[in-house]
């Protein structure tokens, strides 16, 4: 019999590749999420349940039914700019909505969580690459709903059995080399996907969003992650915390940063066309530059990125975004 494990956000892209991996190792992913912002025919590894992590009633039904051994958390709204216009949706949803979902576990007498934070809970670092220990000071709502949810995990953690993991991913992108499930937003806010849209002709041309930044071209540099490789370190997290282990937090990144220019380039040379771009102002909220010093992933989880290269992330997304074009 497969081992069940509550997936919050299961039908959005992260979660989806996680329930993938999850039920490739034995266990039975049982996905929570009130389809805001996924989709159902994402969710194939395992049932569904539709509930929202504020509506306890749903999530204890469904808890009590299901009874899974631990919970990895994913569910919440996840856009830095959007952040910025509407902050209290960010609180609501991600902050308060975790408390919901914690108090529920404990309810439950669950003790395992693995909790999807992000390299946003730093902000602008004073010195790169970023390690753990790197003070969190986010510079947008986004990442200081995360924060908390960091520091609620640690203080309730101290006084009861919940053991966490946060992840601090950095930027998750490429898709299932299976093709069976992929990048779905709606609208899409990530640069890979509306980068590979527009060189493939099937989205608009690219805004770059500032080229004034203190970086060697003036464009931001981001830490690229492959979806698979981040599904990966979820299911040693948990294994992690199956074995004993205590409360961490643990970034996952290559530890190589791209800038945007460097990232147009490279879609272009991995497609065979180029990117069809224009130059916008900033976007809001934006740190210049996020590279993970990967280390204790390695050290404490044994992971290490295997698909993150960035030919390896482009060919995955482009073919997924052409199969959605039919092209
Ligand atoms: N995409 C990235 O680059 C990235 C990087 C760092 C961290 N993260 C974090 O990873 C997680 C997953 O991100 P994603 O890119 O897969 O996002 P996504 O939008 O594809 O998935 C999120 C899922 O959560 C569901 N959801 C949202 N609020 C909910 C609620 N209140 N109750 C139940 N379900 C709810 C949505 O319907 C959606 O299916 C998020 O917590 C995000 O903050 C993402
Ligand atoms: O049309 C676009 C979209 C993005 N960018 C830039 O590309 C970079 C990456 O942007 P995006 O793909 O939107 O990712 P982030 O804003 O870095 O946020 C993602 O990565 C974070 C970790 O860095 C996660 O926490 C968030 O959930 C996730 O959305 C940023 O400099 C953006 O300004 C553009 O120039 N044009």
């Amino acid at each position: 019999m497969s081992i069940p494990v509550l997936v919050t956000g299961g039908a959005g892209y992260i979660g989806s590749h996680t329930c993938k991996a999850l039920a490739q190792a034995g266990y039975l992913p049982i996905s929570y999420d009130n389809l805001s912002r996924g989709f159902r025919d994402a969710v194939r590894y395992g049932p569904l349940v539709v509930g929202d992590i504020a509506d306890r009633a749903t999530l204890d039904a469904a808890l009590a039914e299901h009874k899974p051994i631990a919970i990895l958390h994913f569910a919440a709204v996840a856009y830095v700019g959007e952040s910025m216009a509407d902050p209290v949706l960010y609180y609501r949803n991600n902050t308060a909505g975790a408390l919901s979902l914690i108090e529920a576990a404990l309810a439950a007498g669950i003790d395992k969580l693995v909790f999807s934070s992000t390299c946003a809970t730093y902000g602008v670092p004073k010195t790169l690459p970023i390690d753990e220990d790197t003070p969190q000071q986010p510079i947008n709502p986004y990442g200081r709903s995360k924060r908390m949810v960091e520091q609620m995990l640690q203080d309730i953690g101290a006084v009861s059995p919940l053991r966490s993991v946060a992840l601090r991913y950095f930027n998750a992108c490429g898709t299932d080399p299976d093709g069976e499930i992929g990048e779905n937003h709606d609208p899409e806010t990530h640069l890979l996907p509306l980068a590979i849209n527009a060189a493939l002709g099937l989205g608009p041309q690219l805004q770059v969003f500032g080229t004034d930044y203190p970086t060697p071209d003036g464009t931001c540099i981001r830490d690229y992650i492959h979806v698979t490789d981040l599904a990966d370190a979820h299911l040693r997290a948990l294994t992690y915390l199956e074995n004993g282990g205590a409360t961490t937090a643990i970034n996952l990144g290559t530890g190589s940063g791209f800038s945007i220019r460097e990232i147009l380039t490279a879609v272009e040379r991995v497609l065979g066309s180029p990117v069809p771009h224009q130059v916008s102002p900033r976007r809001p909220g934006d740190p210049p530059s996020l590279v993970a010093l990967a280390e204790k992933a390695r050290d404490v989880l044994g992971w290490e990125a295997k698909h993150s290269d960035i030919e390896t992330i482009v060919r995955t997304a482009a073919a997924w975004a052409r199969r959605q074009h039919n092209r």
